[in-house]
């Protein structure tokens, strides 16, 4: 695959504690994900995925190794500017979706399109296409509280992905829903990398949506490893 390059990691290294509690988890971890293409990380639990999310997606330093988003080298920059980054190219979905509740889905998916400055009638638009595409579009007025598990986490992927970003990082964003919604979640993530070029790292314990993936990586002894 030619596509371009969207992140690479390389030789990330990265530990919790000292002394007595010093514990190793990422020993010199590389990944390239491009453009286009969809990457299920499976691993055990305690191996470090949501700690190389985390740090693919500029939240957390690595002690070692090189982040590169888009080219663009991450080491070093200032907070301010990894933020930007962060904003501009890089989406999160999580278990639990984080939706802010005194807002509808259709305002939650319009916020980080007016944090990004784009007019309000624009951001409602890209908003409401969002949910037709999650084929949610008759839910948009609702409060998260008032939407199924399935339907919040659909609102939280067009949440991630509302100023069209470049890379996607979701951690168990499945986790708490049930295989058929969690299928029609995985199905919406494949699309969405297929038409916007995005390219997603998708953590999750599921084998079975994994192996709709283009790719699968595990975590072993703090090294990302391909899967067959
Ligand atoms: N802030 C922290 N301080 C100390 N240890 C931590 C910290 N964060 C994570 N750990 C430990 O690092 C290891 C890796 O954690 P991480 O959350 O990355 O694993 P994971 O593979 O995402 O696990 P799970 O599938 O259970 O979510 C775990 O053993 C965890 O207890």
């Amino acid at each position: 695959m030619n596509a371009r390059v969207a992140l690479q990691l390389s030789g990330i290294e990265r530990h919790y504690g000292e002394g007595d509690t010093f514990l190793p988890i990422l020993k010199g971890a590389d990944l390239t994900l491009r453009s286009g293409e969809t990457v299920a990380l499976v691993a055990p639990s305690g191996t470090g995925k949501s700690t190389l999310l985390h740090i693919a997606g500029l939240l957390e330093h690595p002690d070692e190794g090189e982040v590169l988003v888009n080219g663009t080298s991450c080491n070093g920059l200032s907070d301010d500017r990894r933020t930007a980054i962060r904003r501009n190219e890089i989406g999160f979905v999580y278990q639990f979706h984080h939706l802010l509740p005194e807002f509808s889905a259709l305002e939650n998916i319009m916020m980080p399109q007016l944090i990004a400055g784009l007019p309000k009638a624009e951001a409602a638009e890209r908003a409401s296409a969002l949910l037709d595409y999650m084929r949610i579009g008759h839910r948009g007025s609702h409060r998260p509280t008032e939407l199924s598990g399935g339907e919040q986490q659909r609102v939280a992927i067009a949440r991630a992905v509302a100023n069209a970003p470049l890379i996607l990082l979701a951690d168990e964003p499945t986790g708490n829903l049930d295989p058929e919604t969690a299928g029609y979640v995985f199905e919406a993530l494949e699309a969405l990398a297929r038409q916007s070029g995005l390219a997603a790292l998708i953590a999750t314990h599921n084998h079975e949506l994994a192996s709709l993936m283009d790719r699968r990586v595990t975590i072993e002894d703090g090294k990302v490893v391909e899967l067959k």
